[in-house]
């Protein structure tokens, strides 16, 4: 690591023909002009390709190869330093197994399905939203959708993008939508389908509960006055309400059954990726239906790691607890009319049941998308520290526990090369080649192919600057 300081000392030389060339003004140019000097290495993108910000044809400022030669013939010591640069990546990449790139990403019109993941901030949203608009530029129908709690997509895209619905993107050359599908607390249009979900768990385990049931239609049902009511049933008698309650009807062992499902919990505090997981079924509901059927790449951008791991196991918790649920209504659905009388109206019942079915088919259909090999893939999102490399490193091994396909790793926000680097950026520069360094020995990571996309110096906003990014990252 010395040798960077080392390296970087001896181009302070040329600080001063990079002062002259870059402008404030064109400070993004400065990355293309950095770009005319980094290797093109074989699979790895190359960090600094075009600038170009039109949407159709890209020029690059500093693409002339004279102007190249002619610094790399002056100026040697940049021979040293892209070898340097080099060997450092190629070491990272050297145990990759044989990804095919983004031609084999785009080719083909069977719909395919790309979510994006990692810890929070390191540039999920930019990446997803720059594939989507590569996608989108190179023919497809394409569907970007934020199933993060706290949307960034507008942000990214620079566009209202807000509301729950399909909104198309202005910019690209084909049509690019995006969704912002709505969670538990949205205030927006889009139906806020988990608490419904919840209020059919809820619902059923009212039917057991009171003497006197009130049944009432999921639409009309009033969340906080429900909740009230079953945390003060549970509380009744220091906490044995429900279950004297259940032990006069001889439902002893259904009580037994409901404690076991903790359902007041779950009420309280939904488990968390529910909301997620609700997203992306509703998402598939979308598609499957015959007028979304164009669409043929669809690209998530997920919440941060704990939310995605927590998603992964939910169908599972899921299936387990609505099966329980459902076997006990079966139970009561059979037990004396006289029990039966107080549990309300039959259709009623049925629809809550139906609704909690339909509930765990989706979610089992979301755990199947997510482990579909042909049409799914799932790409890591990191950046070169050490801690967000730790989490991706867990991250891949969790959805390696759940077979869920990864052969991606970007790396972003990698310092571009600098002809000198102040103190501040030598220290940062040495801390990222301790993390590219990690990955290189990462048995979880090593694998992966490793995608490299420079820090550059403005935000990514915009559909011009996430072309820019996407002609980066996806090659
Ligand atoms: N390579 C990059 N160079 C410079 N800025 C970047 C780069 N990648 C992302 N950013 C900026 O970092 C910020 C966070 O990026 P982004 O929203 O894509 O991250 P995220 O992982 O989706 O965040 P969150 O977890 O909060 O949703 C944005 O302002 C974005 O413009």
């Amino acid at each position: 690591m010395e040798k960077t300081a080392a390296l970087n000392a001896s181009f302070t030389s040329y600080s001063l023909s990079f002062n002259k060339i870059l402008t404030p003004k064109n400070s993004m140019a400065a990355v293309s002009f950095l770009a005319s000097f980094s290797p093109r290495i074989h699979s790895l993108s190359s960090p600094f390709p075009s600038l170009s910000i039109k949407p159709k044809r890209p020029t690059n400022t500093f693409q002339g190869d004279s102007f190249t030669l002619f610094f790399y013939y002056f100026f040697p010591s940049f021979w040293i330093y892209n070898l340097y640069i080099w060997v450092a990546v190629r070491s990272v990449a050297a145990p990759t197994e044989d990804v095919a790139g983004f031609d084999d990403m785009v080719s083909g019109k069977q719909r395919k399905y790309y979510m994006l993941g990692g810890k929070g901030g390191v540039g999920k949203t930019s990446c997803a939203a720059s594939l989507a608009v590569k996608f989108a530029n190179n023919g497809h129908h394409t569907l970007v959708v934020s199933t993060d709690p706290a949307h960034s997509l507008s942000d990214s895209f620079a566009q209202d993008l807000t509301g729950g619905m399909l909104v198309p993107v202005e910019g690209p050359d084909f049509p690019l939508f995006a969704l912002e599908v709505c969670g538990i607390n949205s205030k927006s249009k889009f139906p806020s389908f988990s608490l419904k979900i919840l209020f059919c768990l809820l619902h059923v385990t009212l039917e057991v509960m009171y003497s006197k049931v009130k049944f009432i239609a999921l639409t009309q049902i009033n969340p906080e006055k429900a909740r009230e009511e079953f945390r003060d049933a549970a509380k009744n008698n220091g906490g044995t309400g429900v279950k004297d309650f259940m032990d006069g009807m001889g439902l002893g062992m259904l009580a037994e059954q409901l404690g076991e499902l903790k359902l007041g919990e779950l009420l309280d505090t939904p488990p968390p990726g529910l909301d997620e997981a609700i997203a992306i079924s509703k998402v598939m509901q979308f598609l499957d239906s015959p007028q979304y059927s164009k669409f043929t790449r669809i690209v998530f951008d997920t919440a941060p790691t704990g939310h995605t791991l927590r998603l992964l196991s939910l169908p599972d918790f899921l299936d387990a607890s609505i099966g329980k649920i459902l076997k006990l209504r079966e139970k009561i659905a059979s037990a004396t009319s006289a029990i039966k009388s107080v549990f309300g109206q039959e259709e009623t019942r049925q629809n809550a049941a139906d609704k909690l079915e339909q509930l765990r088919e989706r979610m089992v259909k979301v755990r199947d998308l997510f482990r579909d090999t042909d049409s799914t893939e799932f790409v890591i999102v990191t950046i070169p520290t050490v801690m967000a490399v730790s989490e991706s490193s867990r991250l891949r091994a969790s959805l390696s526990k759940e077979n869920v396909p990864v052969r991606r790793l970007i790396v972003n926000q990698i310092l571009p090369p600098s002809a000198f680097d102040c103190k501040f950026c030598a220290v940062k520069r040495k801390d990222q080649m301790r993390a590219l360094d990690m990955i290189r020995n990462d048995p979880e990571l090593l694998s992966l192919k490793l995608i490299q996309s420079p820090l550059v110096d403005m935000e990514i906003r915009g559909v011009p600057a996430l072309k820019f990014m996407g002609d980066i990252v996806w090659k």
